[in-house]
């Protein structure tokens, strides 16, 4: 049995994923989507400042310091830390994809316990696409991008236009992002058919 929900599973008929053609190239930093994200922004002194590379195909690379402030137990990983790290790193796949997507269910399995301190190598990668579903994957490392597995999730992100965050989010922020001319060009470079 391997433990993933149906609604994790690409159904009949999904696509496989199709790399947009100004997407960055293998081993480019894909930039932070906003700069006060939890995930990957600088502008959040006890965020994770995730900082993600393209890969090959629809895949990215990222890295992760697991800092004091982000501890659960004394001396490990939260793991609602590590799952926002999973997250963030599986977010960075629209980049490659050059659509704006949210996550919509997110598993994650812990197997091993990730110190302070600790480097967490991540990977993730699109599997499948069926309309605006996204199904995808993710591996945190420890040791070294090759080092056993700490932490992996599959998930189903959701693909949104901008207006997602126009309705939803906090007037004041949305206001701030609106104005800011490099948040604007973020938003307009994943919006292909606006
Ligand atoms: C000015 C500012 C510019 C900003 C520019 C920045 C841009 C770059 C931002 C990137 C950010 C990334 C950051 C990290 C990733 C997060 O952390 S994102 C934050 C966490 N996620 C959320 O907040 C999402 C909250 N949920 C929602 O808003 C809504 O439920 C959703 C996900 C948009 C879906 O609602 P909906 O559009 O009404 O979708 P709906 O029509 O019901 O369903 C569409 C399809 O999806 C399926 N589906 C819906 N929900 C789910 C689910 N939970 N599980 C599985 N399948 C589902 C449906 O079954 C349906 O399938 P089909 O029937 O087509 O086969």
């Amino acid at each position: 049995m391997s433990g993933r929900t149906t609604a994790l599973a690409p159904p009949d008929g999904a696509e496989p994923p199709v790399r947009h053609p100004d997407a960055p190239a293998p081993g480019e930093v894909i930039g932070s989507h906003y700069e006060h994200c939890f995930g990957c922004g600088g502008g959040v002194p006890h965020g994770l400042h995730l900082e993600a590379r393209a890969g090959e195909g629809v895949s990215v690379t990222a890295e992760f310091r697991v800092k004091e402030a982000h501890q659960g137990a004394p001396g490990l990983a939260h793991g609602g830390v590590l799952a926002t790290a999973l997250d963030e790193t599986l977010g960075s796949l629209g980049w490659l994809l050059r659509v704006i997507a949210v996550t919509g269910r997110l598993e994650t399995d812990y197997v091993q316990p990730v110190p302070v301190g600790t480097v967490l190598h991540l990977d993730a990668a699109v599997h499948a696409v069926h309309g605006r579903k996204i199904y995808a994957t993710a591996t945190g490392r420890i040791g070294g991008p090759e080092g056993p597995v700490a932490v992996r999730a599959s998930a189903v992100f959701i693909e949104v236009k901008i207006d997602h965050f126009i309705e939803n989010g906090r007037p004041a922020e949305i206001q701030a992002a609106l104005a800011d001319p490099d948040q604007v060009k973020v938003a307009r470079a994943f919006e292909v058919n606006p």
